[in-house]
């Protein structure tokens, strides 16, 4: 070969490796690259804050989930977020890689409230106590389904009614009387606490978003010295309380029953354990507290928020209210009270509103964040430790693309449709799935179902004046729920065959 021939031999070897090599990095590139997954464009210092400014959060991440996928990136502050919005990728968190997401992310506010994590919600999933509390609560709350028929009485109604207003206090009376008995001194005071606590544990206040930062705290100092107060006075009056249990006890070991603690409560089965009841752990001050917090915050609340979105729901629509009415008036045909007993299993179409209720308004809408404590996969995309998790419920239950009219109240889908509260269908959560879901949720459904039973049984509902049912104002609020931004004003007349 000639000597010119040789080098362009040699050029185009050349020139042939280097176009490889470009190819095959861009290649190793784009592929890494697309192992992260996709988000919007952030901005310095404060990430994707500003996206979420003006709307409640899980609309927000909704909308920015249909333009960046179901398993978006985001960074809040300084606290990289990752938002699920599908069914598939919900799987893949809270079923396949349900150990490497089982922990929380511990807040600034939470921190306070549960004792650093000594209750259930937000304990580590490898703690000593966690599992055994977790199991205790879930029995506790099935043992204490027999107990709430008394607190829904069947007083006469007033003309107008503020729903929203009277079911929070019934569902506070429900907790209350389950986990600390019927008789407690200081009762109103502890409720009244208990929501100014619900109120500062969001987990979007600046230090939630800023941990390390001196400025954010500085900023933020007045949410965390408002938590440490309410702590302060939530400890004296729980105080209070186990020292009235404890002397029950005491005398009830001693065969006399207390006035008021006739009954066995939450806080006594805490307080027995902790004396020594055999569940193979011993139970701190702070666990019992923590676990108070707990059944207070997750039991009443979203009782609550569910029970007042079904009657919203049903006032919009007559057809649906309608249906639930006949089946609960055929089922309890002359009797004066609705007894557990009387309802058992009979009620298909108010289970049925329930779960479409729980579908369109999930009360927890992104459920209790998760934390990433191993790399792991979601949908073939990368997650790095630290990552907090948030699983868009609420998105998933109004997607058209899991639901047919996915944005319309149908209770009848249940018809045709199995699916449980037990996680297992992951276009249905509204109790969370895997290792952390809801113990209590169907406890939840219980008070739920005897609650909305007795409001329309007794009464027949509507708006006030002649205002139509679509005038019904449906927009939420934002809060550690996804509440009624109104509140719920209805008509009542009693039901004339009851009398
Ligand atoms: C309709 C009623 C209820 C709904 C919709 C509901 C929903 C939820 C959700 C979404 C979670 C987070 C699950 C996750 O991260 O995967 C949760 C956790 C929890 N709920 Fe409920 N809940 C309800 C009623 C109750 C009741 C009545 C109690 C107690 C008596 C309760 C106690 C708890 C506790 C202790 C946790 C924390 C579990 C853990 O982290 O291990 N809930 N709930």
């Amino acid at each position: 070969m000639t000597a010119p021939g040789l080098a362009l031999v040699c050029y185009t070897f050349l020139l042939c490796v280097l176009v490889a090599t470009i190819l095959v990095k861009l290649k190793l590139k784009r592929s890494s690259a697309s192992a992260v997954p996709a988000g919007p464009w952030k901005l310095p210092v404060i990430g994707h804050m500003h996206l979420l400014l003006g709307a409640l959060p899980h609309h927000a991440m909704q909308r920015l989930s249909q333009l960046h996928g179901p398993v978006m990136l985001l960074r809040l502050g300084h606290v990289p977020t990752l938002v699920i919005s599908s069914p598939e990728a919900a799987r893949e968190v809270m079923k396949a890689h349900d150990a490497a997401f089982a922990d929380r992310p511990m807040y600034a506010t939470a921190d306070i409230f549960t004792y650093g994590g000594e209750n259930i919600a937000f304990a580590r999933a490898d703690s000593r106590h966690w599992k055994a509390v977790r199991k205790l609560c879930t029995g506790e709350a099935a043992r204490l389904v027999g107990s709430v028929t008394a607190a829904f009485g069947t007083g006469p109604a007033p003309a107008v009614v503020n729903v929203s207003e009277r079911v929070r206090a019934m569902m506070n009376d429900v907790i209350m009387m389950a986990s600390v008995g019927d008789r407690c001194a200081q009762r109103d005071a502890y409720i009244v606490e208990m929501d100014k606590m619900l109120d500062l544990v969001s987990g979007f206040n600046l230090i939630d978003l800023f941990p390390a930062s001196r400025l954010a705290r500085l900023l933020g100092g007045g949410a965390l010295r408002a938590a440490w107060e309410v702590r302060e006075r939530i400890q004296c009056i729980m105080d209070a309380m186990i020292r009235d249990h404890e002397k029950a006890m005491d005398q009830r070991e001693e065969g006399d029953v207390v006035a008021g603690h006739e009954k066995e409560d939450i806080l006594t089965t805490l307080l027995r354990f902790q004396r020594g009841g055999g569940t193979g752990i011993t139970l701190t001050n702070e666990n019992v507290c923590g676990v108070m917090f707990d059944i207070f915050s997750a039991g009443s609340e979203t009782t609550a928020t569910t029970m007042i979105w079904a009657m919203s729901e049903l006032i919009r629509n007559p057809r649906a209210m309608s249906a639930a009415q006949s089946e609960i008036r055929r089922v309890l045909h002359g009797k004066t009270t609705v007894a557990e007993a009387d309802i058992d299993g009979r009620l298909h179409y108010l289970h049925m509103v329930i779960k479409e209720t729980l579908r369109l308004h999930p009360p927890i809408p992104l459920l209790v964040p998760r934390l990433c404590t191993k790399p792991s996969k979601v949908m073939g995309y990368d997650v790095s430790p630290g990552t907090t998790v948030f699983v868009n419920v609420w998105a998933i239950g109004r997607d058209e693309g899991n639901w047919t009219d996915a944005k319309e109240f149908k209770p009848e889908r249940f018809e045709s449709e199995v699916v449980d509260y037990g996680g297992t269908n992951f276009r249905f959560l509204p109790g969370g799935a895997g290792r952390r879901m809801c113990p209590g949720i169907m406890f939840g459904v219980y008070n739920i179902e005897i609650a909305l039973a007795s409001l329309l049984y007794h009464f027949d509902w509507k708006l006030p004046g002649d205002r139509s049912p679509e005038e019904l104002d449906m927009t939420e609020t934002y809060g550690i729920t996804a509440r009624r931004k109104t509140e719920l004003f209805l008509e009542a007349t009693p039901y004339a065959t009851v009398q």
